[in-house]
């Protein structure tokens, strides 16, 4: 029985570790810093009408939980929270425990790498999952899969043949694409684009689908990845755009995305690991992206008009 840690109980890592609870197949042992331990340690957590009950520990409180290092790590926390979550992932790590961080973005690896060293991290998103989360309830229509690789192994790398079976036992989907980092990509071109017009604009995909100055600016979004992606030798082509905005049509009309969701309820977003991000690249490539570099700063501007960013 292979044991598998969540870091972060949201959407993401309660809809996954249900399903894993519910299979019952594998150990499942959830992550949090001391101070959210006494809240973890009792919560029961609603997914698509069922309560789970998920053994907690954090680095002080570790009884009621299994011991010992887990064979894999799933972190899926907000991208601000990122640094604390992977310190708390470090004081459980062992030598072999594999650390997936299913963030949106390309970052999360490069600071999971930094933090617990790069024999242990494999690259990873999530792909197709459309959970939400209301307190204690998670919600979702589509479970999706993680979507995960080796980079630069590859997909016949020991450490990726092993979370196949992991992921396997504890009966979360999964796909290993051939090349994990243009998968990567083509997420991020559809991040940078739809999170962060729908965050600014608070528009639901029903504008994705119709109307055509959003899809105008949605195309001019993708092609400024789409140009650095070529830029940094990555495989994603101008097709993905057109790809993109037909599968949106399949989307619910009244969803959101995340970021939307987060300026909603008046969070700090990924706009770092979005715009922010994109602007850093096109610095070192010296590539100007007026878009992102407009959608840096109003995002900015409504995390605070939101009270979540503190003002100048
Ligand atoms: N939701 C979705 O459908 C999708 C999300 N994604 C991406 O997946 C990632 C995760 O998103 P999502 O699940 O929605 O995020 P949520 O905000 O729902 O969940 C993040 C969780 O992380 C927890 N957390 C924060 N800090 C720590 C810490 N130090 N230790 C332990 N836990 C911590 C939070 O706990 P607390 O509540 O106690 O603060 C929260 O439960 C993001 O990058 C997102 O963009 C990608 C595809 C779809
Ligand atoms: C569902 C999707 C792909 C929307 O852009 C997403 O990743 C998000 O909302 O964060």
């Amino acid at each position: 029985m292979y044991k598998v840690d969540i870091v972060g109980l949201g959407a993401i890592g309660a809809a996954y570790g249900a399903v894993a609870l519910k299979k019952g197949g594998s150990e499942i042992r959830v992550l949090v810093d001391d101070s959210r331990y006494s809240v973890y340690k009792d919560k029961i957590i609603e997914v698509n009408g069922e309560p789970f009950k998920f053994a907690a520990a954090s680095p002080a409180y570790r009884q009621g939980a299994f011991e010992g290092p887990a064979d894999l790590m799933i972190v899926a926390c907000k991208y601000p929270a990122l640094e604390e979550a992977l310190e708390v992932a470090k004081q459980f790590a062992g030598e072999n425990t594999l650390v997936m961080t299913v963030l949106n973005g390309l970052l999360s690896e490069i600071v999971a790498v930094e933090k617990l060293g790069e024999d242990r991290v494999l690259h990873s998103f999530c792909m197709g999952i459309d959970t939400v989360k209301h307190g204690d309830r998670v919600d979702y229509r589509n479970i999706g899969r993680i979507v995960f690789g080796a980079v630069p192994q590859g997909p016949e790398d020991p450490r990726v043949l092993k979370a196949r079976e992991i992921l396997e036992e504890a009966g979360i989907p999964y796909e290993v694409p051939q090349d994990i980092l243009a998968m990567m990509w083509k997420k991020f071109m559809i991040n940078v684009s739809g999170n962060q017009l729908s965050a600014v604009l608070e528009l639901n995909y029903s504008y994705f689908q119709e109307d055509e100055d959003l899809q105008a600016l949605l195309r001019a979004v993708m092609m400024e990845v789409v140009g650095l992606a070529q830029l940094k030798g990555v495989n994603l082509s101008e097709n993905a755009i057109d790809e993109y905005l037909n599968s949106v049509k399949k989307h619910d009309p009244l969803g959101k995305t995340s970021m939307h969701q987060d300026i909603e309820a008046g969070r700090l977003t990924e706009v770092e690991l979005f715009a922010g991000h994109m602007l850093e690249m096109g610095e070192e490539l010296g590539v100007d992206l007026p878009y992102n570099r407009m959608l840096y700063h109003l995002i900015r501007i409504k995390e605070r008009q939101a009270g979540a960013r503190q003002k100048a």
